[in-house]
């Protein structure tokens, strides 16, 4: 079966199924993550206290964690749910939000990937800063780099932690260190709307939570993410608009939509 058609699929298992989806996330990205992950079918709950995330974690299909607003009692949250997850099997995602920009910063992203996420999710700024070995490679939480200039060290990546990862922007790119995949689709115009990437990062725990293998289920996600970005930028007057449009957009996506509109192409 071919990658779109899988990712059809998987869209009309997260519809049946509505899993929830555990989401640690920032003060930014709180009502439009659990908005659009709602238009996609799937159940957010955002709960991220210490005291509670580990029994949470128990009923959840699938965990994402955003460090974007992190303060030092919220890593110890993240950092016990993560381990939860990855103990008990549960799907989880990394999102290392303007990793590189200070010490403290890259080094709970790191800690956070050394616990074994099931995806990665980045931008190309973030996904360098990651791997490399120096800090302050990135300025904030926007992309100053090109997706291409990160697939080295989101290979890297993929088999140091054992992790998919993806790399998001004009193209995005997905890989689990041997298969690898781009995603075309979009318009620039999401990148004048925050924390949209953080909202996929919760969309992809809906897609994780029903798939049968994480590298489908993030193509899934990331082709979700583009099919509804493309379509809602259409006549769009600016990003107030494209924000909500989104929301619209992912809650109308349908099977054959994602089969004839999904844009994958095969670097192999
Ligand atoms: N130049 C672009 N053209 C088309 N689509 C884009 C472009 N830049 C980003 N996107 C899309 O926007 C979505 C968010 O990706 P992006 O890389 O901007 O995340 P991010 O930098 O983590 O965002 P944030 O931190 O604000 O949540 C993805 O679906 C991505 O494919
Ligand atoms: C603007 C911003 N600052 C911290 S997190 C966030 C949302 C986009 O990542
Ligand atoms: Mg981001």
């Amino acid at each position: 079966m071919q990658y779109a058609d899988i990712s059809a699929e998987l869209l009309e298992r997260v519809r049946a199924r509505a899993p929830l989806v555990q989401c640690i996330t920032n003060f930014v990205a709180m009502d439009i993550a659990a908005n659009l992950v709602l238009a996609i079918g799937a159940s957010p709950a955002m709960v991220h206290a210490k005291e509670e995330v580990e029994e949470f974690a128990a009923i959840a299909s699938a965990l994402t964690i955003n460090i974007g607003t992190i303060a030092p009692e919220w890593v110890e949250g993240m950092s016990l749910a993560a381990s939860t997850a990855s103990r008990i099997g549960l799907p989880w995602v990394l999102d290392p939000v303007a990793c590189g920009a200070t010490r403290w910063r890259t080094q709970v992203a790191r800690e956070l990937a050394a616990k074994r996420p099931t995806l990665i999710r980045g931008n190309a700024s973030e996904i360098l800063a990651l791997q490399a070995d120096r800090e302050t490679t990135t300025r904030g939480v926007d992309s100053t780099d090109p997706v291409e200039r990160a697939q080295t060290a989101a290979r890297a990546l993929a088999k140091t932690y054992g992790a998919i990862v993806a790399v998001t922007g004009a193209t995005d790119f997905v890989t689990d260190g041997s298969r690898e995949l781009g995603i075309e689709g979009g318009d620039p115009l999401m990148t004048k709307v925050t924390a949209l990437g953080c909202s996929l990062t919760a969309v992809s725990g809906a897609f994780l939570a029903v798939g049968d293998s994480a590298f489908e289920s993030t193509v899934a996600a990331l082709a979700s993410f583009k099919i509804a970005g493309s379509r809602s930028a259409l006549n769009c007057p600016g990003p107030g608009t494209l924000r909500w449009r989104m929301a619209d957009e992912l809650h109308r996506l349908d099977a054959a939509a994602m089969r004839s509109e999904a844009r994958l192409l095969s670097y192999a």
